[in-house]
Formats: structure tokens, sequence, C-alpha cells
């Protein structure tokens, strides 16, 4: 029998980066929120591990490693070696999350992969070594376990569940190439060497999340990779104006980029703004309400 998984795209709300660590991760001070753009991982029994990828239109499969280099094996391969197992499955994958999109769609399918293998391999690993075993993997990953929208401190990968009543209303436009997520950072080291230590705070974010309105949402939405990120795609800055043409609250860069995501006021207000920027020759407009629930088994 398959076991079948769903993760979740995500966005930050507040992206606050500090000056560059030791270790060459940037601290951050950042708000994700789940989104509802998922990849569908399944997991079936064999004898050894093998991956195969099946991809959305608006998906490049070249883009998507089939080695085992893709995420979703080496999460497989950490996790059987915490439990002194073989690494052992069949997986699919189907990606609906732009690749290499600022949306941590690897980082989704890595969070997947884990509560699979997890499953069939009946180990019933504890969810504080489920989040220390993603960390391993990537900053994102325990966020894409956790889902919901939640505070993330230290390198990202620190998580703490807030408050979010809301249901709030996204477009999402995906650039055609993705941009890498070292190269943004290092970007930024560059145009912004006089970064604090300690990022900006995510406070006033939060307070305008739990007034749960939009207008005001809007107005706190905060990236500081945006500007190095519009600084290596400019054509990013003219389609957030577009957007914001077509009637979203605001647009922001996503992340690292180069997806762009535009809040809206409902989801009437998405509907214009995804048919306003389809108008203008955007050929992959995706519409998603956030926040949703982290990797998941289906039934
Ligand atoms: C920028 C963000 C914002 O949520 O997401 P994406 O836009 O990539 O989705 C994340 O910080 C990406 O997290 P993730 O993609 O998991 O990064 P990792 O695999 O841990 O690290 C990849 C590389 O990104 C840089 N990195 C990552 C996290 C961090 N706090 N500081 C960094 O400088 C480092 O160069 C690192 O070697
Ligand atoms: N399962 C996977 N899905 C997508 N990308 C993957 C996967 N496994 C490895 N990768 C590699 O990770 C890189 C970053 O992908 P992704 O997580 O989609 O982007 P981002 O870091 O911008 O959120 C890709 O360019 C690709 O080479």
């Amino acid at each position: 029998m398959n076991t079948t998984v769903r993760a979740a795209a995500k966005i930050n709300l507040h992206l606050g980066v500090g000056r560059v660590r030791e270790d060459g991760f940037h601290p951050l001070d950042t708000v994700y929120q789940a989104i509802g753009i998922h990849d569908d991982l399944s997991l079936a029994a064999a004898d050894d591990l093998t991956l195969a990828t099946r991809v959305a239109d608006h998906i490049d499969p070249a883009d998507v490693p089939d080695g085992p280099d893709n995420i979703v094996l080496r999460a497989a391969r950490l996790l059987a070696s915490h439990a002194g197992r073989p690494a052992t499955g069949a997986f699919e994958v189907r990606k609906d999350i732009p690749v290499a999109g600022g949306m941590a769609g690897g980082s989704a399918d890595a969070a997947a992969a884990l509560v699979a293998c997890d499953r069939l391999w009946g180990l019933g690993t504890s969810d504080d070594d489920l989040l220390a075993l993603a960390a391993e993997l990537g900053s994102d990953i325990p966020f894409s376990l956790v889902g919901g929208t939640a505070r993330g401190v230290g390198r990202g990968e620190l998580v703490t569940p807030v408050d979010d009543r809301g249901a709030w209303w996204w477009v999402a436009v995906p650039a055609a190439e993705g941009l890498s997520t070292p190269a943004v950072y290092r970007h930024f080291d560059t145009m912004r060497p006089d970064a604090p230590e300690v990022p900006a705070s995510a406070d006033a974010l939060l307070a305008a999340l739990a007034s749960g309105e939009p207008v005001r949402l809007a107005r706190a939405l905060h990236n500081d990779l945006q500007e190095p990120a519009i600084d290596l795609r400019p054509e990013l800055g003219d389609l957030i104006t577009l957007g914001e043409a077509e009637g979203a609250l605001r647009g922001i860069v996503s992340g690292s980029g180069p997806t762009v995501v535009f809040l809206c006021d409902s989801a009437d207000g998405a509907r214009e703004t995804a048919a306003g920027l389809a108008g203008a020759g955007h050929d992959v407009v995706l519409t998603a309400t956030g926040p949703v629930a982290g990797a998941h088994l289906l039934a």
C-alpha cells in the first residue's frame, strides 16, 4: 500500500536578515506562511531506493534532480541512518511548487519524505527528532513540517507557531528561470555591508497578522532579500508594480525569489489580480490561500 504525504509551499511575510555569521548562514527573524500550492509525495515498499518525478506544466522537468542529489533521497537516507536501518522505498513526487522559486519546494518534499518514511518504516520518530533531522537537511525544512504560520529564528530552523486566524488570499507569479538562494544571500552581503547583527524584528508583522486586516498586513510585509533579488532580476520590480496596478494590496518577492506573491483583499480581488496579470502576458499565475497545514498524510 502507498503512503501519500502532501506538503505546502511557503512564503515569508517578514524576512529580516542580519549580518552573515561565521558559519556562512545569516541570522533571521522571519514569519513563514504555508500556502495552498502543494507537492504530493507517495512512497511504496521496495527492496531498494528509487525516485520518479512528475511535474506540473509550469515546471521544467530538467530543473528537478532525479538522482541521489534529490533532497527526497537525502531525507530518506538521513532518517534511515538515524533509525539504524536501510533506506528503502519507491518514491513518486508530483511537483506543483515552482523550483528554485523562493517557495521552499525542495524543503516541502524533504519534509514529506521524512513523514512518509517514518510511517512506511513504522518508526514512530518523536517530533523533536524529526525537527532536528529536518534542520540538518535545510533551514526551511522544520517549517515545512510544522506549516500554518510560524516565526523562524536562528538560521530559520527554530520555528514557533504564531496566532493567525486570517484566511489570506495570495496570487503567485513564478519566473521561468529560478534564482539560487546562496547567490541572493551573497548579493545581500555585497549590497548591505552595514547589515545589523540582529535582524529586523517581526513584531510589527505579527501585530498586523493578529489584526486580521488585509490592508494592515499588506503594509507590514517585509523582505530584506527583495532588494538583492530585484537587483539580480530587475523585471521583478516591474512585475510588482503591475500586480499592484491590477488590484493587489501589495506585491513582494517570496523569500530569495524570483517568485513574486501578491496579497489581495478577497477571493474576488485575487481573481481580478490574477486575470490582470495573465492578460498582461504572464503565462503562469497561481492563486492560493494561506495558512494551510504542514506535511501531512493524505487519507
Ligand atoms: C531564503 C529562504 C527564506 O525562507 O528561503 P528560500 O527563498 O530559499 O525558499 C531560506 O532562508 C533558505 O532556506 P534553505 O533553502 O532551507 O537554505 P539551506 O539549504 O539551509 O542553505 C542554503 C544556503 O543558503 C544560505 N543561507 C540559508 C539560510 C540562512 N539563514 N542563511 C544563509 O545564508 C547559505 O548560503 C546556505 O548554504
Ligand atoms: N525535490 C526537489 N525539488 C526541487 N528542487 C530540488 C529537489 N531536490 C533538490 N533540488 C535542488 O534544490 C534547488 C532549490 O530548490 P527549491 O527548494 O525549489 O528552491 P528554493 O530554495 O528557492 O525554495 C533546486 O534548484 C534543485 O537543484
